[in-house]
């Protein structure tokens, strides 16, 4: 049964505190101070419990009065305000009946869910009063039943009998015993295995729906979660109307997800979909203290961060996720609010508002210099529009091929692996086609659906590169079941770049994983633009030299030029950038009639002839 001193935020969700919870997980690595714990809250005496981040106090019996405390602790615990109204109390009063407790246990849950605000509720979890919720059927949840427990007071239930609705990964949810081997190596940091649990909604609204169904979309998140460092231990999801406005999901899924946090020891739990500052809050108030809530958006910049590279990259993405920190910052001071006594009332507020003034500070700053690394970025962009190289972008969804495609037809050596989001910076090469012809080619950071809109506003002089090219490719895990999807996303954000004028050439990569490449070649080719490719293997590859010439010629313009003698280095451009149909030396110069690139054909203006 749990019991706990009020500010205790286990026992304020009437969870039977472990101090397993305490000792796990990033909140108790990033503790502040360490109070040696003794009591009745479920663990061995002598555990040392920590203290969090957020300044929670994770483990306190009220059984207990002796508390290793030092008296500024003491006086910060015993300051501490019953949510009851009951004003300032000390931890002898906190010695509840089994009675009060439970009451007092769903007051809590009562107070962090905001239940009279769950009207909105999804369609399978419509609205609860208290006294439904107290009686919640959770008959779903082997362990749980109604007659013998309270879902908030469940003792940690038989993992062999909970799993969750659906495990997209077919993880079984084994507990690794040896925190140790949790660490692993990402992009060359070490990262924490963190235990991690999805969840996700299948809307049926109106415009509501997704690319993706929910299962792929949760099959994705786990790719993301996988390329972050985390350890997937299973998932769930819920079909609903519309997301609900409190807490995305509905509320009897909260009380699922709450007893598979327990069952599986989940330390992370990562919403597919970007929560709102509050529902985002309401959800970390529901799943308590030790459990980290995050959302799509937040794990896709976490993974950009772990890859930025250059100071660009590692500008953009501080920018973004400032931008997505913003409003969000008021969770990290909600236990000033909650601690505050008479004295200190309202110092979480004023706190809040000191941080966002930093926070904003520092977006500012970091704008001004991502705008001197964007000058230099045009600058660049200037250099290379002088000598009129056409520019070819590889774009396309994450993981689709691009930089191996680079690779394979530059032979560059761009850091392709089986990893999303493995490019962030903008890689050009130059690449000389079969026609003799020069043109560069250009790897780019992919896509994914559900792009943060954050980031696209941060990565917008990189993805500049994309709108000055004069051919887009669009590269395509054609391998990949979500390959139509996949496309679509693309689609989406191109369409956002505002590049429909570029012309584009769609490339169908990894054809040798599928099982019938004729079968697949013959679709391509009735198709306008297509091409089968393997960068593996590098089948293909001529056919898409072909294309690009081809579509390359076809953005050239037709010119008769007389260019002077004393200008004959104009006339090796000509030669390696255009196709000259006839070549002859006349009394004023060479007269060249050609085909050329629209840039190179206006550098010439004044010694044309003839223009069509
Ligand atoms: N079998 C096969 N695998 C390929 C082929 N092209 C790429 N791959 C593999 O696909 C994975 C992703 O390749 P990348 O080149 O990193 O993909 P990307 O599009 O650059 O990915 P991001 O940079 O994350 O956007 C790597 O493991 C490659 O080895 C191909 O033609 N056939
Ligand atoms: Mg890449």
């Amino acid at each position: 049964m749990a019991t706990g001193c009020s500010t205790c935020y286990f026992y304020r969700h009437g969870i039977p505190a472990k101090a397993s919870h305490f000792m796990r997980g990033s909140a108790a690595r990033n503790c502040e101070r360490v109070w040696t714990y003794s009591g009745t809250v479920g663990s061995s005496p002598g555990n040392r419990v920590k203290r969090n981040e957020r300044g929670f106090i994770l483990c306190c019996s009220p059984a207990n009065k002796s508390l290793n405390l030092s008296s500024d602790e003491r006086d910060d615990n015993w300051n501490s305000k019953d949510r009851r109204g009951n004003g300032n109390r000390s931890f002898s009063e906190t010695g509840l009946s089994a009675t009060e407790d439970r009451e007092s246990a769903f007051e809590n849950v009562n107070g962090a869910l905001d239940v009279e605000d769950m009207a909105a509720d999804g369609a399978n979890n419509q609205s609860r009063s208290a006294d439904e919720l107290l009686q919640f059927d959770n008959s779903g949840i082997p362990g749980n039943t109604v007659e013998d427990k309270y879902w908030w007071e469940t003792e940690r239930v038989d993992k062999e009998n909970v799993r969750p609705s659906t495990d997209i990964l077919g993880i079984t949810g084994e507990r690794e015993k040896d925190d140790s081997g949790r660490y692993r190596i990402r992009n060359g940091r070490e990262v924490y295995g963190e235990r991690t649990y999805l969840v996700g909604i299948d809307c049926k609204g109106a415009g509501k729906r997704s690319l993706f169904s929910i299962n792929d979309s949760l099959e994705e998140l786990a790719q993301l979660a996988d390329t972050a460092g985390l350890v997937v231990v299973g998932s769930t999801y819920q079909k609903l109307e519309s997301p609900n406005p409190k807490t995305y999901i509905g509320f009897g899924k909260v009380a699922e997800i709450h007893s598979a946090i327990r069952a599986f020891d989940v330390e992370t739990i990562i919403f597919d979909d970007e929560l709102s500052p509050g529902q985002l809050r309401n959800l970390e108030k529901a799943f308590g203290g030790d459990v980290r809530v995050c959302d799509r958006t937040a794990l896709i910049l976490d993974i950009f961060r772990q890859r930025a590279a250059t100071r660009e990259a590692t500008l953009q993405v501080e920018l973004a996720q400032f931008e997505y920190q913003l409003p969000r910052l008021t969770r990290m001071w909600t236990h000033l609010e909650r601690q505050a006594g008479g004295m200190v009332k309202g110092m979480g507020e004023k706190q809040i508002e000191i941080d966002k003034r930093i926070l904003r500070t520092r977006i500012s700053a970091l704008k001004a210099q991502l705008e001197s690394v964007r000058d230099h970025r045009q600058q660049y962009r200037d250099r290379r529009a002088a000598v009129p190289i056409p520019v070819v972008s590889l774009v396309g969804y994450t993981n689709a091929g691009k930089s191996s495609f680079l690779n394979r037809l530059s032979g560059a050596d761009v850091l392709a692996e089986d990893r999303l989001f493995a490019t962030l910076d903008p890689t050009t090469r130059r690449v000389e086609l079969p026609n003799s012809k020069e043109c560069l080619f250009t790897d780019t950071v992919g896509f994914i659906q559900k792009l943060p809109t954050q980031l696209v506003a941060a990565f917008r002089a990189t993805l500049e590169e994309i709108t000055d090219s004069s051919l887009l490719v669009h590269v395509i895990d054609i391998s990949h079941p979500m390959a139509k999807q996949q496309v679509s996303a693309v689609n989406n954000v191109l369409a956002d770049l505002d590049v429909q004028h570029i012309p584009l050439l769609t490339v169908w990569n990894k054809i040798d994983r599928v099982e019938n490449p004729g079968k697949l070649k013959d679709e391509a080719a009735a198709l306008e633009n297509t091409i089968c490719v393997s960068a593996l293997t590098g089948e293909g590859i001529d056919c898409f030299y072909d294309a690009v010439e081809r579509n390359l010629k076809d953005l050239m313009v037709w010119i008769e030029v007389v260019v002077p003698y004393d200008q004959g280095d104009l006339i090796s451009i000509i030669h390696r950038l255009g196709i000259v149909d006839e070549e002859a030396y006349i009394e004023q110069g060479t007269l060249i009639r050609a085909h050329v690139p629209l840039s190179l054909s206006r550098k010439m203006s004044d010694l044309r002839q003839i223009m069509m």
